[in-house]
């Protein structure tokens, strides 16, 4: 349940023009009377912020304090604010948070083009339009010409690609990324962590990773925090 007093601005009212970027302000998460986590920390536009800990920690949790769809079996107060946004109150639909998991979670009955073409928003008008997009956001994470691939027939490196190009055709301002590269093999986890970072600060998105691997961290570049004692640690 979020602390509506904590969170000052429930239809997301701008936060001070300073705050460009994704800001976890003053976020503490209970669970059965007991404190989780607890993170103040701001992550700049192309930044990533990562955040390591124990199983059960609560970086799901976190994750999903973020995009919107905590259980109400926690308590959270704090507010999440993005590009001067106030999240806090705002169904996930609004949030403009993109997600990326450790399976590429493509649908098996349609294309790859038709994946992209489900993900991508309404307001891209016009058939030839929303192909040209996913077409060109395919070129982006380099599988030009894979539209009409089959999924089943993708590496995992071409299937972590084309999670990739889902995540940004729907213009995310914020990305998680929970464990994106743990079930690749080592040559091409560098190469897949590699594109994400690049595109991260390319584009100019804040991002927050979890990882147990400190390889992620360090490829990640920027602040690191560990949870687990119910406090976030900024290493
Ligand atoms: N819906 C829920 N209701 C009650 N408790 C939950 C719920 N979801 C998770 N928990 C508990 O909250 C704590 C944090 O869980 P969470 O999944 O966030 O940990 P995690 O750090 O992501 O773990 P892992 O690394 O194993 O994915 C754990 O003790 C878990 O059992």
């Amino acid at each position: 349940m979020i602390d509506q007093q904590a969170s000052s601005s429930p239809r997301g009212d701008a936060v001070p023009p300073s705050t460009d970027g994704l800001v976890l302000d003053r976020v503490a998460i209970r669970l059965a009377g007991r404190q989780l986590l607890a993170l103040d920390h701001r992550v700049a536009p192309g930044d990533t912020l990562t955040v390591m800990g124990p199983s059960g920690s609560g970086k799901s949790t976190l994750f999903a304090f973020v995009a919107g769809f905590l259980d109400p079996a926690f308590e959270a107060v704090g507010r999440v604010c993005l590009n001067g946004r106030d999240l806090t109150l705002l169904p996930p639909r609004c949030r403009r948070v993109g997600l990326l998991f450790q399976d590429a979670l493509l649908l098996p009955h349609m294309s790859v083009g038709d994946n992209l073409l489900f993900a991508l928003p309404a307001n891209v008008k016009g058939s030839r339009q929303r192909r040209a997009a996913a077409e060109a956001m395919l070129s982006d994470v380099g599988l030009a010409g894979h539209f009409s691939r089959d999924p089943a027939t993708l590496s995992g490196g071409q299937a972590a690609r084309v999670a990739l190009a889902r995540t940004l055709l729907a213009k995310p301002e914020a990305l998680l990324l929970d464990e994106p590269f743990a079930r690749l093999d080592q040559d091409l986890r560098a190469t897949i962590r590699d594109l994400v970072f690049q595109t991260i600060r390319a584009r100019k998105i804040p991002a927050v990773l979890v990882t147990h691997d400190p390889a992620d961290a360090q490829a990640a570049g920027s602040a690191l925090v560990e949870i687990g004692s119910g406090e976030g640690t900024t290493v």
